[in-house]
């Protein structure tokens, strides 16, 4: 797999026809998110189109809910054949045990890889503390939470840059890491409060980086794509 190939571009757009766009623009690309902003406007045919031009797909729709709800939601989701599907950590020990149960029981080994979103890559030490109130220190938190997957039979999970070294080095080689909150140092950061830069994401050791606005929103995403994967080569 090439360094481009561990790439994941989020389709945060409104419509399916912005979507189709950009998905046009990047042939390069082979594996892209559909999130919330997408699929509550379009619904699921946007995976169809991807599903036809071969990409990969991480359908990012961040479930959390009671154990039965969050397993529905599991069973619902793996008829669409995406790769990647994500649960908040938050949902809980049976939440988690019953999702992942749900989603093997209905498509085997075909199922999604179901990873557990720790902490939103948007959320600072000060929000965890002062507004969660949650008191304990951030890259703790986010280990316990990706722990708390693991234990429940999750493949992986989604963190910041800034604790993928430590998660990598306490849940094993094989727990699967994917890490938004990735910005080239030409970019903005925006909403994101933990951003690293491509290059220092995967020395960290993410399998994947979702990597959006500094390609989506650029004047010449192709360009800003091939920017982004030389950088990480060099
Ligand atoms: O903790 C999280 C979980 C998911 N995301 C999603 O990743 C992309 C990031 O887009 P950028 O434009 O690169 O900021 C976006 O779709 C989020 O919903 C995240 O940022 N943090």
């Amino acid at each position: 797999m090439s360094i481009c190939d561990r790439i994941i571009v989020p389709l945060d757009v409104p419509t399916q026809a912005d979507a189709l766009t950009l998905i046009d623009a990047l042939p390069e690309v082979s594996f892209w998110k559909v999130g919330l902003e997408l699929f509550v406007s379009s619904g699921p045919s946007i995976l169809s189109e991807l599903k036809t031009r071969q990409k990969r797909i991480f359908l990012d729709l961040k479930f959390h809910d009671i154990p039965n709800t969050v397993a529905g939601a599991c069973r619902s989701a793996a008829q669409y054949q995406v790769d990647l599907l994500t649960i908040h950590a938050t949902c809980g020990r049976r939440g988690l045990k019953d999702a992942q149960t749900a989603l093997v029981e209905t498509a085997g080994e075909q199922a999604p890889k179901l990873i557990a979103i720790t902490l939103l890559t948007s959320l600072s030490s000060r929000d965890l503390a002062f507004d969660l109130k949650i008191p304990v220190e951030l890259p703790e938190y986010a280990l316990e939470m990706a722990l708390l997957a693991k234990e429940s039979g999750l493949p992986g999970a989604v963190c910041s840059p800034h604790e993928a070294a430590q998660l990598r080095s306490v849940c094993g080689s094989e727990f699967l890491l994917v890490c938004p909150g990735v910005r080239p140092a030409w970019s903005e950061a925006g909403d994101q409060r933990r951003a690293m830069t491509p290059g220092e994401a995967m020395k960290a050791g993410a399998d994947y980086l979702v990597i959006g606005r500094p390609i989506t929103a650029s004047e010449d995403p192709g360009a800003a794509f091939q920017r982004i994967c030389e950088e990480i080569e060099a």
